[in-house]
């Protein structure tokens, strides 16, 4: 695990973005894992920046989303799939049909989970970044005794909701459920970027990096990759 501390969010972005833009020189057709939540919206800006400056162009790259709430339709403003096409997908040349999230309207869960699975083993993904919940999730694979492999419905935690309460006029509005990559699918992942800014996932970080690994905690299992990348602010690696 390489675990890099920046002096500023600024720097960190840029690097996230500049790892991005290598692995698809690198690999025009890469697939590319991404991921939602406040974290990862200043790396997505600089690629958009990038991507108007003439540096890289997606239009061969897949990508896949970690998750998608469930109920939400993509012209929700609080769906995942409105997230994406906001920041990153709605600013780049990339093929509207090779950005792959889960339908978290689909009728049948179950089949939807099996096949986005399906996909993710067709087109396995090069790079995956990865935000970090305050309890230790990763997508939303919250702390348990015991974790799915594979794509699969998940009752959101409290302490989730009130996480995500601050995106939503009212609690009530909270999506509880979600569909989200497992464990299982995020570790076949060939490179790993996590990225975490603020004091407030400092202690979290430290237990995910250097804790014990335990269902517990899901980014512990972070620890079993031979390829993670952590890229954090100096707020957030100030314990370790
Ligand atoms: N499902 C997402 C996660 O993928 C994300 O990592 C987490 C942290 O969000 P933030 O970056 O806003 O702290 O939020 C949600 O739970």
């Amino acid at each position: 695990m390489i675990i890099r501390i920046f002096n500023t969010r600024e720097e960190l972005d840029r690097y996230a973005a500049q790892f991005y833009i290598d692995t698809i020189a690198a690999k025009p057709n890469a697939t590319l894992g991404l991921a939602t939540g406040s974290t990862p919206i200043g790396i997505y800006e600089k690629i958009v920046e990038r991507y108007k400056s003439g540096d890289v162009t997606f239009v061969n790259v897949t990508t896949f989303n970690l998750d998608e709430y469930v109920g939400l339709p993509p012209e929700n403003e609080q769906s995942y799939a409105y997230f994406m096409k906001h920041h990153l997908f709605g600013h780049i040349d990339i093929r509207q049909d090779r950005t792959y999230l889960p339908n978290g309207m689909a009728a049948d869960p179950a089949a939807q989970c099996a096949h986005y699975d399906e996909m993710l083993a067709a087109q396995p993904v090069d790079v995956q970044l990865l935000g970090l919940g305050h309890n230790g999730h990763i997508g939303f694979n919250e702390p348990d005794a015991e974790l799915h492999g594979g794509t699969h419905v998940v009752q959101l935690k409290q302490e989730t909701l009130e996480a995500n309460a601050r995106f939503f006029s009212s609690m009530d509005e909270v999506p509880k459920q979600a569909i989200t990559m497992g464990v299982g699918s995020i570790l076949k992942a060939k490179t790993i970027l996590l990225v975490v800014k603020g004091a407030d996932k400092a202690d979290i970080v430290k237990r995910a990096l250097q804790g014990p690994i335990t269902t517990e905690c899901p980014a512990s299992l972070l620890q079993t990759h031979a390829n993670v990348i952590v890229l954090l602010d100096q707020e957030a690696g100030r314990n370790l």
